[in-house]
């Protein structure tokens, strides 16, 4: 057991204060060496760039939810990373805000070279003291997310009263009264109580999925693409898979699998051996996956593997590229005004910003209608100075933002 490596999943729903964790992590005198993996939801990496440390490799997944699309990347990222041991300690994974982190651990319990090589130490759950309770109500993942905890981070404590932190606690403590819960400001929690914790509890996990340790079974890829998927791995394709998806395979597929499956439900299609679906169905259909049964909301539950997955459908993203430099006065108040209107349905914002005339880069965050903003560090010779914007939300209105940002273009 000793010598298997430590492995910390961090979850919590968008916003929540993951990376304020991840960065506390990585910036405390802890003398360890962490592989970093960081998967985000939405088209282009931001999260990437706001990992603080000069050592540490972080490995970004951006093509689908960690818990879904990408478990097989997942798995071949580690794989990877467990060739080169001795280079790091541990291993830290940041999920997306939209994760369930039931698939992302059980990857550390049925796939064989992993679990022969790691340890899933805990789950660490951040939850946003001042938007839980509202998001328990909407969002299954958020629920999920704190059944699953080993340890639960009550975050950003400076945003509510006593009484209402004592209420979003109780909610908590009535979906998982066996984690360890830290009140904290902006993630501030000493290191052992996050790391090292041994706390991963098997028992009481398969008493929430008797099917967790359950691997799936061996797919018959009975889709309808006709051409072969062109890897040479021995898995049961009758004919290949051909899609472009490679992500659901659970094997070490070499081939240009390199776009995740485009959709944005993040819903569970591509459970490894489970990927036998047509991946080209239209946003707001279901995924095809034959999955039929829903919940009281109306959302399918998918069942896969053993594991039982519901995730909120209706989420998108919006990303936004400009290569131009932007005028603060234009871009400030825009999106105060567009949060302020539009902030129960924008769950999620953030950006890295380009300024005229300012050396730095500045670093956008917003989560409902709360923004924050600071100046990261100057721009590296070489560097492409562009503004990076996402949008995580519900109905977005895509060509209204669109056109928002780009008129804050500077003159
Ligand atoms: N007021 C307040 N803000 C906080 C606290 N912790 C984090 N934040 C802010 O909340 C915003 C989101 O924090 P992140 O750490 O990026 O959250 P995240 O969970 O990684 O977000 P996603 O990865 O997008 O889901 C940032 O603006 C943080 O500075 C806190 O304790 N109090």
């Amino acid at each position: 057991m000793s010598d298997k490596v430590p492995v910390t999943v961090l979850t919590g729903y968008l916003g929540a204060g993951k990376t304020t964790l991840l960065n506390r992590i990585l910036s405390e005198p802890h003398g360890q060496k962490f592989a970093v993996i960081v998967n985000e939801f939405g088209e282009i990496g931001i999260d990437n760039d706001l990992v603080v440390g000069a050592d540490e490799e972080v490995f970004e997944m951006n093509n689908g939810c960690v818990c879904c699309t990408v478990r097989g990347d997942l798995i071949r990222v580690i794989d990877g990373l467990l060739r080169r041991k001795g280079k790091f300690d541990a291993i830290l994974i940041e999920t997306t805000g939209l994760a369930d982190p039931a698939p992302v651990a059980q990857t550390f319990f049925v796939d064989d070279i992993v679990s022969a090589k790691t340890r899933l130490d805990a789950v660490v759950t951040v939850a946003d003291a001042k938007w839980l309770s509202e998001r328990l109500k909407d969002a299954p993942e958020a629920k999920n997310q704190i059944a699953f905890a080993d340890v639960v981070l009550l975050n950003k404590t400076d945003l509510v009263t006593l009484d209402e932190l004592a209420e979003v606690e109780a909610r908590i403590r009535g979906l998982n009264p066996y984690a360890t819960l830290h009140r904290t400001q902006r993630c501030a929690v000493p290191l052992d109580r996050v790391l090292g914790r041994g706390a991963f509890d098997l028992d009481r996990i398969l008493s929430l999925e008797p099917g967790f340790l359950e691997a799936e079974e061996e797919h018959a890829c009975d889709h309808e693409h006709g051409e072969g998927c062109g890897c040479d791995h021995d898995h049961a394709h009758d004919e290949g898979c051909g899609c472009k998806h490679g992500q659901g395979h659970d094997h070490a597929h070499e081939h240009g699998h390199d776009e995740g499956c485009g959709c944005k439900h993040g819903h569970e299609h591509a459970h490894d051996h489970d990927h036998d679906h047509a991946h080209n169905h239209e946003h707001g259909e279901d995924c095809g996956c034959g999955c039929s049964e829903r919940d009281e909301a109306g959302r399918i539950i998918h069942r896969h593997g053993g594991l039982k997955h519901i995730h909120d459908e209706e989420i998108d993203s919006v990303a936004l590229e400009l290569e131009a430099p932007l005028d603060p006065e234009k871009f400030f108040p825009w999106i105060q005004n567009l949060v302020a209107v539009d902030g129960p349905s924008i769950l999620r914002s953030k950006g890295i910003l380009s300024f005229k005339d300012d050396p730095d880069r500045f670093v956008f965050q917003g989560v409902h209608m709360i923004l924050d903003g600071t100046h990261q560090r100057p721009w590296n010779d070489g560097e492409r100075r562009t503004s990076r914007l996402v949008f995580i939300g519900r109905k977005l209105d895509r060509a209204k933002i669109e056109s928002g940002f780009s008129a804050c273009v500077a003159a």
